[in-house]
């Protein structure tokens, strides 16, 4: 992360603390309230520049024998820090995603991820996620993500007909 970090404020539209940050895209498999198989990750904003989110660890979530699979983990994290630019920028996707997996996460659970912004250099947004048990604050994996900002029609303009909200997404991206 660079040592000349840029202020940052909230964006005058991000939602309050305790409020949901809302989704982008009511058919993305991590937010959306439409997607058919998603994970239906509510994002709660928090203090400063922090979100987070609880979620049930379901038995189809299964990796190892009564534990999470470490790639829906990962999404969860995507998920939930990926909220984090809302409240300081606007649209950003993924650029580089890590995950230190530190204890396993049990089928039945709770598990709650706690996202904060580390910082913000121009296009970039840094951010650190911790992921523990609603009842405890021992940390079960942590990650750390680099966003980065987007025009979200220039980005998505090719794969819009991709979507399952195709339809309801064309008015927007119409010429
Ligand atoms: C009005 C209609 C609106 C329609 C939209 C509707 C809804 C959707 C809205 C929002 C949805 C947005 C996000 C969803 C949020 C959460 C979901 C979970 C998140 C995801 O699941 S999202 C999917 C996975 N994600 C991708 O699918 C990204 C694929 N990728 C790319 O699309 C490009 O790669 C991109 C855009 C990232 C950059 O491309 P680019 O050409 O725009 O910019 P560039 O390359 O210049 O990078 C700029 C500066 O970032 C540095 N940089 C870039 N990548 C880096 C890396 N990996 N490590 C270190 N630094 C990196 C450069 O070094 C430079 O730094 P510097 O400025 O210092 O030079």
């Amino acid at each position: 992360m660079p040592a000349d970090l840029d202020p940052v404020t909230r964006h005058p539209k991000a939602a309050k603390p305790g409020e949901p940050v809302g989704m982008h895209n009511a058919t993305c498999y991590g937010c959306g309230d439409r997607s058919p198989h998603g994970l239906n990750i509510v994002n709660i904003a928090g203090e400063g520049f922090t979100v987070h989110a609880d979620m049930r660890v379901e038995p189809w979530m299964e990796g190892g024998p009564g534990v999470i699979h470490g790639g829906l983990l990962s999404t969860a994290f995507d998920e939930v820090m990926g909220a984090v630019p809302k409240l300081v920028a606007g649209a950003a996707v993924t650029g580089h995603l890590e995950i230190d997996y530190l204890k396993p996460v049990p089928v039945g659970s709770v598990v709650r991820i706690d996202a904060e912004l580390l910082g913000m250099k121009g296009r970039k947004i840094y951010t650190k996620g911790v992921a523990h048990l609603v009842d405890s604050d021992e940390p079960l994996a942590i990650s750390h993500a680099l966003f980065i900002t987007i025009k979200g029609r220039e980005h998505f303009s090719a794969y819009v007909e991709n979507s399952q909200a195709a339809d309801e997404y064309r008015p927007y991206f119409a010429p």
